[in-house]
C-alpha cells in the first residue's frame, strides 16, 4: 500500500516547523540546570527517578491531521486516459468532512502506516474507520536513570557478604538513643548517621554500595531521610538491607 504515504505532495506534508511544534509540550521542569538551587528550596526534593519526561506526561496538543479519501477502483482505461501525465498521487485529499462516505474497499492486508523501524521518532498512524490519516510524533525515551557505576566489589551481593560476615558495622556499642542534636554532628563521608523511619543507621560503611551514588545517600546524613528515601524507592528494603548498621533510636530532646 505504498500509494498512500510517499506519494503526498509536499504541501499536504507536515512542514518540519509544524512537526516540531507538535512535540514541544510544555513538560513541567521539575529540576532546573543548578541542582543547588533545588536543593536550597527543598532538600527533600527526590532525584529524577522514575523519568520525568515520559510520554505520558508530556501533554502534546493534538497533532494537525488531514483526511485521505478512499483510492479509486481501477477504471478501464480510455484512449483519453493514456494521454494523461501519470499521476504520482493515486489519493484524493478531501478538505469536506467525510459524512456518509464509505470505507475503504477491503483490501486483503491491513495497511500498515508506521514508517518508524527504530532511528527515526516520526510515525503515521491511521484511526478507527481507516478515513483518516494523523502524523503524530513519538518522543524518543529519555533515559534518565541515576544509577551510577559502582567500584568493583560493591555489589548488592558484596554488601550481602560483608553484612553477615559479623564485622562491626555499627561503630557503636550497644543500642543507642540518638537525639537529632547528636544526629546532626554524623554528617561527614566518614562518620554518617541518618534516620530512617525512627531508626538510626551507621551509612557510612554502605556509601560505596549505594546504586544511586555516595553522593545522593549523603544528602541524608546527619538527617532524618525517610521522606527522601520514599520519595526515590520506597519498595527497597531498608530494614533487611541495613540491620547490621543500626545505630539506635532516634528520640525527641
Ligand atoms: C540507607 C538508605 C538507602 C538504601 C539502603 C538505598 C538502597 C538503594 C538500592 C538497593 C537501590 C537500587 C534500587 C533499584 O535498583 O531498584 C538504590 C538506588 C538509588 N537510590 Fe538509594 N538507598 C538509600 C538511600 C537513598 C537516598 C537517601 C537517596 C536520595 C536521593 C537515594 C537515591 C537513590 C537513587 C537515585 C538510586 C538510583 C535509582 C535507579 O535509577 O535505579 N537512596 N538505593
Amino acid at each position: 500500500m505504498s500509494w498512500l504515504v510517499p506519494s503526498l505532495p509536499t504541501w499536504a506534508r507536515a512542514t518540519p516547523a509544524s512537526s516540531s511544534s507538535i512535540v514541544t509540550s510544555s513538560v513541567p521542569q521539575i529540576s532546573n540546570e543548578n541542582g543547588d538551587q533545588d536543593q536550597e528550596e527543598d532538600i527533600d526534593a527526590p532525584p529524577p527517578f522514575p523519568l520525568l519526561e515520559s510520554h505520558q506526561r508530556s501533554s502534546a496538543p493534538a497533532a494537525p491531521s488531514f483526511s485521505l479519501a478512499p483510492p479509486s477502483p481501477p477504471k478501464s482505461k480510455s484512449v483519453d486516459e493514456d494521454d494523461e501525465p501519470p499521476s504520482d498521487l493515486n489519493i484524493a485529499i478531501v478538505d469536506a468532512p467525510l459524512g456518509n462516505m464509505q470505507p475503504p474497499p477491503s483490501t486483503t492486508k491491513k495497511p500498515n502506516f508506521g514508517i518508524q523501524k527504530g532511528g527515526e521518532d516520526t510515525s503515521l498512524s491511521i484511526n478507527v474507520n481507516g478515513n483518516k490519516l494523523e502524523e503524530t510524533k513519538k518522543e524518543p525515551a529519555k533515559k534518565k536513570r541515576a544509577k551510577v557505576a559502582l567500584t568493583p566489589g560493591h555489589s548488592a551481593l558484596d554488601w550481602a557478604r560483608l553484612t553477615s560476615s559479623g564485622e562491626d558495622l555499627r561503630g557503636v556499642q550497644g543500642f543507642q538513643r540518638v537525639t537529632l542534636a547528636e544526629l546532626k554532628e554524623h554528617n561527614t563521608p566518614d562518620d554518617a548517621w541518618s534516620a530512617f523511619n525512627g531508626m538510626v543507621y551507621n551509612i557510612t560503611p554502605y556509601l560505596p554500595f549505594h546504586p544511586g551514588g555516595e553522593d545522593e545517600l549523603m544528602r541524608v546524613a546527619g538527617r532524618d531521610g525517610t521522606k527522601l528515601f520514599m520519595l526515590t524507592h520506597s519498595w527497597v528494603n531498608l530494614d533487611f538491607m541495613m540491620k547490621e548498621c543500626l545505630v539506635g533510636v532516634l528520640v525527641r530532646g
